[in-house]
C-alpha cells in the first residue's frame, strides 16, 4: 500500500449491456469505451440507466446480457471485490461513509479493504499495524482532498460535501485504474465542487480512466474529453461534449426543449 505504487490506467469496454428490473428494461444494449487517462461523461435524464450501468459494471447488479472488459479481459459479472483488486473502483450517488468512524478511520477501512484477504486477516489479528506507507498515503489524501480540519471527526458530524470528499478520497487509497463516479458534485458547494473537478482532472493526468455520471453540465463540459448520452436505457449520442450537448435530440431528451 503506497501512493508510489501507482498502477497505470485501464481500458474499460462495455459491449451491448442489457438489464431489466422485473421485466422493465433499464439498459437496452449500451456500449461504451473509456481509454487510459480519458474522462468520459455519462449523462441523460433521470431514470435513463446511468446508475444501473455503473452497478452492472461494478458487480452490484448482474447484467442480463452484454459484456464488460477491462484491458481486453472479460470481467462480466465479477464481484465488486475482485474488480476492486484489478483497480476498477466506484463511488456512490448517496455517500456511504461510516458515520461513527473518524474521517481518517474511514480512509483506513477503505485501504484495508483493498488489501488481499491474507493481509486483511493479519490486520484483524492485530499483527500488522498500520504501516508507515499507509499512514503516508492517508496523510497525502487528507491534504489532496482538503480534509485536514475534519480528519479526526466522525464522518457523521461533518458536512455532506465533506463526506462526498471522504468517499472520493476513499476511492483513491490505491490509485484506481478505472474510476466510475456517480454524481460526485450533487448537492455540494462550489468550493468543494471545484476541488472535486481538480481531483478528477489530476487522476486523469496520472492515467486513471474516468467514467463520470453527472447532471452538472458545466462540470461535464469543463472536464470531459467525450460525452455519452443515455435516453431510456439506450445510447443517444457519443462525442465531443459541447457538440453533443448542443444537439437538438439531446436537448429534447435531456432538457425537454
Ligand atoms: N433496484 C432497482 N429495482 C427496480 N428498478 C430499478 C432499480 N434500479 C433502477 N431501477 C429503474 O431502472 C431505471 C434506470 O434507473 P437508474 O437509477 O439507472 O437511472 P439514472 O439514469 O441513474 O437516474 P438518475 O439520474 O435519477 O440517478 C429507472 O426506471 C429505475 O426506476
Amino acid at each position: 500500500m503506497s501512493g508510489g505504487n501507482a498502477m497505470s490506467g485501464g481500458t474499460l469496454a462495455v459491449d451491448g449491456l442489457c438489464k431489466a428490473y422485473a421485466g422493465v428494461s433499464a439498459l437496452g444494449g449500451v456500449s461504451l469505451r473509456v481509454a487510459p487517462g480519458e474522462i468520459v461523461g455519462l449523462i441523460g435524464p433521470n431514470g435513463s440507466g446511468k446508475t444501473t450501468l455503473i452497478d452492472c459494471v461494478t458487480g452490484l447488479q448482474r447484467p442480463d446480457s452484454g459484456a464488460v472488459e477491462l484491458d481486453g479481459r472479460d470481467v462480466t459479472r465479477w464481484s465488486t471485490g475482485r474488480l476492486a483488486h484489478l483497480g476498477l473502483i466506484r463511488t456512490f450517488q448517496q455517500v456511504r461513509t461510516f458515520e461513527s468512524l473518524t474521517v481518517r478511520h474511514n480512509l483506513r477501512v477503505a485501504a484495508l479493504g483493498r488489501r488481499p484477504r491474507s493481509r486483511r486477516l493479519a490486520d484483524l489479528a492485530g499483527r500488522d499495524r498500520e504501516d508507515r506507507a499507509l499512514r503516508r498515503r492517508l496523510d497525502e489524501l487528507v491534504e489532496m482532498f482538503d480534509l485536514g480540519a475534519v480528519v479526526d471527526r466522525p464522518a457523521g458530524e461533518i458536512s455532506y460535501g465533506q463526506r462526498k470528499l471522504v468517499e472520493f478520497a476513499a476511492a483513491c487509497v490505491t490509485p484506481p485504474r478505472v474510476l466510475l463516479l456517480d454524481e460526485p458534485v450533487a448537492a455540494v458547494n462550489p468550493t468543494i465542487g471545484n476541488l472535486i473537478r481538480d481531483r478528477i482532472a489530476a487522476l486523469s493526468g496520472t492515467g486513471t480512466s474516468v467514467l463520470l455520471v453527472e447532471h452538472n453540465i458545466e462540470l461535464v463540459v469543463g472536464v470531459c474529453d467525450r460525452v455519452v448520452v443515455l435516453n431510456q436505457g439506450r445510447p443517444l449520442a457519443d462525442g465531443d461534449p459541447a457538440q453533443v450537448i448542443a444537439r437538438d435530440d439531446v436537448q429534447e431528451a435531456y432538457f425537454g426543449v
